[in-house]
């Protein structure tokens, strides 16, 4: 995250680390809990790491730090990336993580609640991504949980930011004119939560942008309330 602010404990229990072991383990991405045994995510960050044995879910924690060959983790039993997803420019950036056991809740590792696909149209106000990613794009992940305001901007102003590209309906874009808070590298499959009346939304998953926090390139969000059929399809015992 650049131009953050450090997380309080329990300030976004529904925010995960993913760790991939490759030649060694490292965080990889974020990702949302949304039920005791589902994570949301960024169909990038698995897109080719599609093995389920090579990740590990890191609940309940602020700092990186707290992790080491102790600490406990949650198993990954199934990876579900969207069937349209090609890459994170195109659109459909969204991925499910079935966990192999289900998690309790506590003060730390709680869910997020989904928008409903009627609220496709709210204009939140209060929104925030969170992440240990980078804080500037020469950088490095983070210790402590990082969290910084994002407005959200409209998609004709987006789309004329990213006049290269096609700025969809599925997606949101939020970030300053003027560049200085942004989600950066590491932040990806993130939470953009948002409070409405007092609860808070999983309404974007954190995807891409050009650079990090430069001015007129804001960040762009997989906006979830137009997935919320997919998710329910995905995540319901069939
Ligand atoms: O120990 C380490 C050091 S190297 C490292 C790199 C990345 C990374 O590039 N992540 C990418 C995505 C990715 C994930 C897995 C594999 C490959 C790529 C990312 O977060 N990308 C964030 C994309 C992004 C989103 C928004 Cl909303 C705004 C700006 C940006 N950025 C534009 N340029 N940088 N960030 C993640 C974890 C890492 N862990």
């Amino acid at each position: 995250i650049v131009g953050g602010t450090d997380s309080s404990p329990g300030e976004w229990p529904w925010q995960v680390s993913l760790h991939a072991r490759l030649s060694r383990q490292r965080h990889l991405c974020g990702g949302s809990i949304i039920s005791n045994q589902w994570i949301l995510t960024a169909a990038h960050c698995v897109s080719s790491l599609e093995n389920p044995n090579i990740w590990r879910v890191y609940a309940g924690i602020l700092r990186q730090s707290e992790i080491n060959e102790n600490t406990p983790f949650f198993k990954v039993e199934e990876i579900i990336i969207h069937s349209q997803y090609k890459f994170a420019q195109i659109g459909y950036d969204i991925a499910l993580m079935k966990l192999v056991k289900p998690m309790n809740f506590t003060d730390l590792q709680l869910p997020i609640c989904l928008p409903s696909k009627e609220d496709t149209d709210i204009f939140y106000t209060d929104c925030w991504v969170i992440g240990w990613g980078y804080r500037k794009e020469k950088g490095r992940v983070q210790d402590i949980l990082q969290k910084a305001p994002v407005p959200f901007m409209s998609k004709e102003e987006c789309q004329a930011r990213y006049w290269k590209r096609r700025i969809g309906d599925k997606v949101i874009c939020a970030g300053y004119d003027e560049g200085g808070r942004d989600a950066c590298k590491g932040d990806s499959g993130g939470p953009l939560s948002c409070r409405h009346e007092e609860v808070w939304y999983l309404v974007g998953i954190t995807s891409w942008g050009e650079g990090c926090a430069r001015p007129r390139q804001p960040g762009v969000y997989t906006k979830v309330a137009e997935y919320s059929d997919w998710i329910l399809e995905k995540t319901t015992q069939h």
